[in-house]
């Protein structure tokens, strides 16, 4: 266990430089391993193969009790992330940045009966982490895990996957390609009257352009939901925004 600094836990710029990059460092030069590999050691052994909850449960146990990880989280996402998913009731979602596949996991443990998810990974090794992740979850079968830029994929998606729509966008890979990746899909045509845009980590570390865009867009209706950073007590927050048409 580590001894956090009290000004670590508050601020999350400096939260962001210890977790993120001097603890991971040095926990990976000390025991040879990654953080997703450490993370999914712990899945291994504390969460029942094909429960999907308790995935989501050993993961957010290990960043409480060993070491801070990008997830969602669980403040996040049982306040706000499970909300609108199951309010949404979706058929067809997208996530832009899979990680590990913990939200990944916490999405499609709440889709109904059919409805497809497909996340998109650009690091491989992050992805084979996930799948692996995702397969003990025992959603794999809602899930298609893309491996690549979403850049890239997000013009495919409708003549490789066969995706009319997407009900339901959650935007959580890296920040500055938030407001991109919304024209990109408005240009593709992938959003409809009411698609649901869920983007985390709106204020730390923040994407501005697209908060700046998506609340002044006539297009879309805009509401913000204020949290803290994943396992952390810094300010944080999901901005939630349905597409008009
Ligand atoms: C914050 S993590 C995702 C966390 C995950 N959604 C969760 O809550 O469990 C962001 C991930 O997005 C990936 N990523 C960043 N930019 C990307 C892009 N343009 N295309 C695909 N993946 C990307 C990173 O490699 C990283 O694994
Ligand atoms: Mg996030």
């Amino acid at each position: 266990k580590w001894v956090i600094p009290g000004a670590v836990q508050y601020h999350g710029g400096l939260a962001l430089i210890w977790h993120d990059v001097i603890v991971e460092w040095i926990l990976d030069t000390l025991t040879q391993s990654t953080r997703p590999q450490r993370l999914l050691a712990a899945v291994h052994k504390k969460a029942t193969r094909g429960n999907p909850r308790s995935v989501v449960k050993a993961i957010d146990e290990f960043c409480n009790q060993n070491e801070w990880a990008m997830n969602v989280g669980n403040e996040k996402g049982s306040e706000i992330l499970d909300s609108v998913v199951s309010e949404t009731n979706p058929g067809c979602v997208l996530e832009l940045g899979t990680y590990c596949g913990y939200s990944t996991v916490r999405i499609a443990s709440l889709l109904p009966p059919h409805a497809q998810l497909i996340t998109l990974e650009f690091n491989p090794d992050n992805a084979a982490v996930a799948r692996q992740v995702i397969a003990w979850a025992g959603v794999a079968e809602k899930v298609r895990l893309v491996e690549g830029e979403s850049g890239e994929w997000i013009p495919k998606m409708k003549e490789q996957f066969g995706v009319k729509t997407f009900d339901l966008v959650f935007l959580d890979h890296w920040k500055n390609r938030y407001l991109l990746d919304t024209k990109l899909m408005e240009e593709c045509g992938l959003l409809k009257k009411g698609s649901v845009l869920l983007a985390d980590n709106v204020v730390c570390p923040g994407a501005p352009d697209y908060l700046e865009y998506i609340r002044n867009s006539p297009q879309y209706k805009s509401q913000f939901f204020k949290s803290h950073l994943e396992y952390t007590k810094a300010e944080d927050g999901l901005e939630k925004s349905v597409f008009l048409g």
